[in-house]
């Protein structure tokens, strides 16, 4: 059922890739399957104790290498504008990761999981402030949770983006759900993206520790345990899930799902959680399962990875649109912010 509903969604929106949208008078290139029925690392973003989660050195390591290498620009290439090849191959994909901002239950210190508590006004702005952060990044299409913490993170970051795409969440959970939010016009389907909730995405369900408070837990059963609980691989808490139970079903949807549209040049956003967005990682950066005990993601901090040749490229976290020389740009997100600054100002 995911497999069909995120075919379809995909299928909806699908659009080529992003520097095309920006020609009007460029014969759209696009692989539009019929619309429904077919159709950086910051250092307070991310951190692991005593891994190779040292920003600064992998900053330096991935922009060297970007430097040395060439990137086609789809604008300028007459072969990719005039062929409609752009959607079968794209040299580089961007693809960016966020954990929720906080929610109510972060704010209140308790075990969440797959219980579904919205942000809390703190949240709100940490969603916002993630827009500002990626308002300049190519989105093509979204990936949620199906819990509304992640998705009013989507939700409210999109609000910031430059290009003013409108994130529509997609719904092919029965024939009716498909066929009544179709959309009839294919103009208006240009200027969206696709939003695919998925419950593969979502928090690793903490069992009996949902809902209890962190702290009194820990008085409770011992620092050690919680802990334990918490942070070790394979060790799930009483009647929950362990992270290695999160990423089977995680990766498996990363890789089902999530790749082939990287593959296809499409950029990605993911909006998760935590546990399942740590797994994610792990998959991505090829983390041993000693290493990811010390992975932490802060609330509401993007993270852009750069899916080029098969290999995903740690970029780090991208600052506000109007840094001119953030480190998290790759020649060609430079060409789209550099496209948008001409469209809008
Ligand atoms: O309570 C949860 O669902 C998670 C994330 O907030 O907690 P932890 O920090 O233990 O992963």
């Amino acid at each position: 059922m995911a497999t069909e509903a995120c075919c379809q969604a995909i299928g909806i929106l699908q659009s080529h890739s992003f520097l095309n949208n920006f020609n009007h008078h460029q014969k759209l290139q696009i692989n539009l399957v019929k619309f429904v029925t077919r159709d950086c690392l910051s250092s307070n973003g991310l951190s692991s104790r005593g891994s190779n989660y040292s920003g600064q050195r992998n900053y330096g390591i991935v922009r060297s290498s970007a430097s040395q290498t060439s990137v086609v620009d789809p604008v300028s290439s007459p072969s990719r504008s005039n062929t409609g090849e752009t959607n079968k191959k794209s040299s580089e994909a961007a693809l960016i990761l966020i954990r929720h901002g906080e929610s109510l239950w972060n704010e209140k210190n308790l075990f969440t999981g797959c219980v579904d508590v919205p942000l809390s006004k703190k949240g709100i702005d940490e969603a916002i402030e993630a827009g500002k952060r990626i308002s300049s990044i190519p989105v093509d299409v979204i990936f949620t949770s199906a819990l509304i913490r992640a998705q009013m993170t989507a939700m409210l970051a999109m609000t910031q983006h430059r290009r003013k795409k409108v994130p529509i969440v997609m719904h092919n959970q029965s024939e009716q759900a498909r066929t009544w939010s179709q959309v009839f016009s294919e103009d208006t389907k240009k200027q969206s993206i696709p939003v695919v909730a998925s419950w593969q995405l979502n928090e690793r369900m903490y069992g009996e520790l949902q809902g209890l408070n962190k702290q009194e837990t820990a008085d409770r059963y011992g620092k050690e345990q919680v802990h334990e609980w918490r942070r070790s691989y394979d060790i799930p808490p009483p009647n929950g899930e362990s992270l290695e139970m999160c990423a089977e079903r995680a990766v498996a949807y990363f890789r089902d799902q999530i790749e082939p549209q990287l593959l296809s040049g499409k950029n990605v956003m993911i909006a998760a959680h935590g546990n399942s967005l740590r797994s994610i990682i792990m998959y991505l950066d090829k983390l041993t399962s000693q290493e990811v005990i010390s992975l932490e993601l802060s609330t509401g901090i993007p993270m852009l990875y750069i899916f080029k040749e098969g290999r995903f490229i740690r970029r780090g976290s991208p600052i506000g649109p109007s840094e001119a020389g953030v480190y998290a740009y790759t020649r060609h997100l430079a060409l789209y912010r550099q496209k948008l600054d001409e469209m809008f100002q």
